[in-house]
Formats: structure tokens, C-alpha cells, sequence
């Protein structure tokens, strides 16, 4: 039995923190607000973020986050990505020292254009991290559907161990020593998971759709690469496979987001999409790098009033011709 500790009881919190306590780990969540707690303990319920799924009685909550990381051995940061900062200042001093801190957030931190790792390597230097990533949604996780993900850390050995208490049953956990790499597939997918659905929302067929994400794929590919990930990681679970789950499933609130924007929807009631807030930042590096990628920057300039929809599709289709490979 490992003890965990879960920050954030949003939708992935709450998935994660039954996939342990059925495999029977001592895991408590800590949640700010109160009414998450009690309809955890309470109902065995959490209906604002995971409803219809019935959680195991091993899984606790609380609002005292000390109870939370009492002799915790791992703590998973499952909060938004622009939240990670605040949430490590608030807490990160609580942490055991000897604990794995796993990082589950995927999205760059709009201000200062950091990764989660590089977020906690600065708060607290000398944690031992690791980083999770990859094709799973919550609900399925949390249902007990297979899944496989990637796990990060910069030591092999501490990638390896990671996997192996990371792992159950149901979620095979593939080891991986390239943090960035994950890092970076994971928040770039999310940007063309809008533009997805975007397309899908518009109506421009599967076709256009395919595009989309095979396109995608080559920007998050040279972006990532740019930002020091190996070309491998970027074909792997965190890249290529939650590239095309996100990008082809109104389950993922990204593409649901994407499909309101095509559509002309309100948007203003939907769930947490990542992409929303990493697509400008995103834009921003590809250019401080040099790097040609017009699907993430028409996202971020659709989202910012700069373009609508159908313009962005026009000037997409009026690029210049050029070779597939170059
Ligand atoms: N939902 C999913 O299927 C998956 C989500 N993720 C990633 O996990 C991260 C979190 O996503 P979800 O849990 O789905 O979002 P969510 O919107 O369902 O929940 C976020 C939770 O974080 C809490 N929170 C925010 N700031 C906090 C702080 N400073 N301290 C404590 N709690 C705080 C909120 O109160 C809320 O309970 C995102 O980066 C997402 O991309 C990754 C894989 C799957
Ligand atoms: O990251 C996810 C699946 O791997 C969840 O995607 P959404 O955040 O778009 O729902």
C-alpha cells in the first residue's frame, strides 16, 4: 500500500484518486471547496466534475491540506495549469521531502511560457517529479477502462519506479525520460483539439478533419522539438495519441469548445479547455522559435477576436503550396 495525496478535485483528480484507492492505496484529495469534500465522503459522489460515477469507499477528501500530505509518498498536482503556481506556493511546503510529486496538468503557464516540471523544479528544487500524460479521459479512468499513458522523469531509474507505482490493472504506465517531450504533447494537443473541432462545428466534413489533426501533428512535432522534446516522445502516448483522442472525441472538452466555436455557440457555460489559455503562449514561442505553425496561430488569433472562423479557414486554404516533408 502507497499513501497518496491528490491537489485538485476537478474531473482528473477525482478520476485518479479512485483508480488508487480501488487498487487499494491509502489516497486522500484535497479539495478547497467544501462541497466537493462532502459529496466525496458524504455521497461517495463527486457531481460537479465526474458525475454518474459512483467513487470507492477508499477514496477521502478534505480541505485541510495538511491531513491531506500527512507522510503522503506521492502527491499528484492535478490543478489547471495556469492554477499550478498558486497551488505549489500554498502547499508545496507541506509536501514531504522524499515524496514523488507527479504532475498531471497539461497546458503552459500563460504569463512566463513554463511547463508544470519547470513550475515545481523552481518552487521546490530537489522534489523528486515525474510527469503524467496521455490518452485518458477521466470518466474512463475512473470507470476502469484500460488505458495507457506515458510517465516522465529526467532519471531512468526514477521513470521506472514512477511506472511502477503509477501502474494498476487497468492503467499501464510506459516509462519515459524525456519530461519536456511529454510536457509539450500534452499542451499543444489540447490547442488542436480546438481547431478540431472548430472544423467539425462548421461543418467541413471528416476530411478537413483528418487534416486538421495530420497537420497538427506536424506543428506540435516542430514546436516540440523546438522546445528541446525528442522526436520519439512527440510520435508516442503524450503526443500522437492524445493528439488524435482529443482531437476526435466531443468527450474532450477541448474539442467540445472547438465545436462551439464553429458553431457559433455560447461558450461562456462550458467546462475547463485547456488549449484556450496555451494557444496564444504557444503561438508566442513558435515564433520566438522560429517555427511555421499556422493551425496553433490561427487558433490563438480566432481566439482572441483577431480572425472568425471562416476567414481563418480561408487564409488556411491560401497559404502558398509547399511540399509535405521538408
Ligand atoms: N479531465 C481529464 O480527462 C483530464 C485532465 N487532465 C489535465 O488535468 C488538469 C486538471 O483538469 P481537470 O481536473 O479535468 O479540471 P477540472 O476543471 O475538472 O478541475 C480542476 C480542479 O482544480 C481545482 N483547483 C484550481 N486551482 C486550485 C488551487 N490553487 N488549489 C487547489 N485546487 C485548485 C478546482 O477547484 C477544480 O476542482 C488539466 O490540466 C487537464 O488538462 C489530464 C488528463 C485527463
Ligand atoms: O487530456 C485529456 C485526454 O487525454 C482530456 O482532454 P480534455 O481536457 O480536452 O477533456
Amino acid at each position: 500500500m502507497t499513501r497518496f495525496a491528490i491537489v485538485g478535485g476537478g474531473a482528473w483528480g477525482t478520476a485518479l484518486g479512485c483508480l488508487y484507492a480501488r487498487a487499494g492505496h491509502r489516497t486522500v484529495l484535497y479539495a478547497r471547496d467544501a462541497e466537493t469534500v462532502a459529496g466525496i465522503n458524504r455521497d461517495q459522489r463527486n457531481a460537479r466534475y465526474l458525475p454518474g460515477i459512483e467513487l470507492p469507499d477508499g477514496l477521502t477528501a478534505t480541505s485541510d491540506p495538511a491531513e491531506a500530505m500527512d507522510r503522503a509518498e506521492i502527491v499528484l498536482f492535478v490543478v489547471p495549469a495556469q492554477s499550478l503556481s498558486v497551488a505549489i506556493a500554498e502547499l508545496g511546503g507541506l509536501v514531504p521531502p522524499d515524496a514523488l510529486a507527479v504532475l498531471c496538468a497539461k497546458g503552459i503557464e500563460r504569463g512566463t511560457g513554463r511547463f508544470a516540471s519547470q513550475i515545481l523544479t523552481e518552487a521546490m528544487p530537489g522534489q523528486p517529479l515525474a510527469v503524467l500524460s496521455g490518452p485518458s479521459f477521466a470518466a474512463d479512468v475512473a470507470r476502469g477502462l484500460p488505458t495507457a499513458v506515458t510517465i516522465a522523469a529526467g532519471e531512468p531509474a526514477l521513470a521506472d519506479r514512477a511506472a511502477r507505482l503509477l501502474s494498476t490493472e487497468t492503467f499501464r504506465c510506459y516509462a519515459a525520460g524525456d519530461v519536456v517531450g511529454v510536457e509539450a504533447g500534452g499542451a499543444l494537443k489540447n490547442v488542436l483539439a480546438l481547431a478540431a473541432g472548430a472544423v467539425v462545428g462548421r461543418g467541413l466534413g471528416a476530411s478537413a478533419q483528418a487534416a486538421i489533426i495530420t497537420r497538427g501533428f506536424v506543428e506540435l512535432r516542430r514546436l516540440g522539438a523546438a522546445l528541446g522534446g525528442r522526436p520519439e516522445t512527440l510520435t508516442g502516448l503524450s503526443g500522437l495519441g492524445d493528439l488524435v483522442l482529443t482531437c476526435s472525441s466531443p468527450q474532450s472538452r477541448n474539442f467540445a469548445y472547438g465545436l462551439a466555436l464553429g458553431r457559433g455557440d455560447d461558450r461562456s457555460g462550458l467546462k475547463l479547455a485547456e488549449g484556450v489559455f496555451t494557444a496564444e503562449i504557444a503561438a508566442r514561442l513558435a515564433k520566438q522559435h522560429g517555427i511555421d505553425a499556422p493551425i496553433i496561430a490561427t487558433v490563438a488569433a480566432i481566439l482572441s477576436g483577431d480572425r472568425d472562423v471562416d476567414a481563418a479557414v480561408q487564409s488556411l486554404l491560401a497559404r502558398p503550396l509547399k511540399r509535405e516533408f521538408d
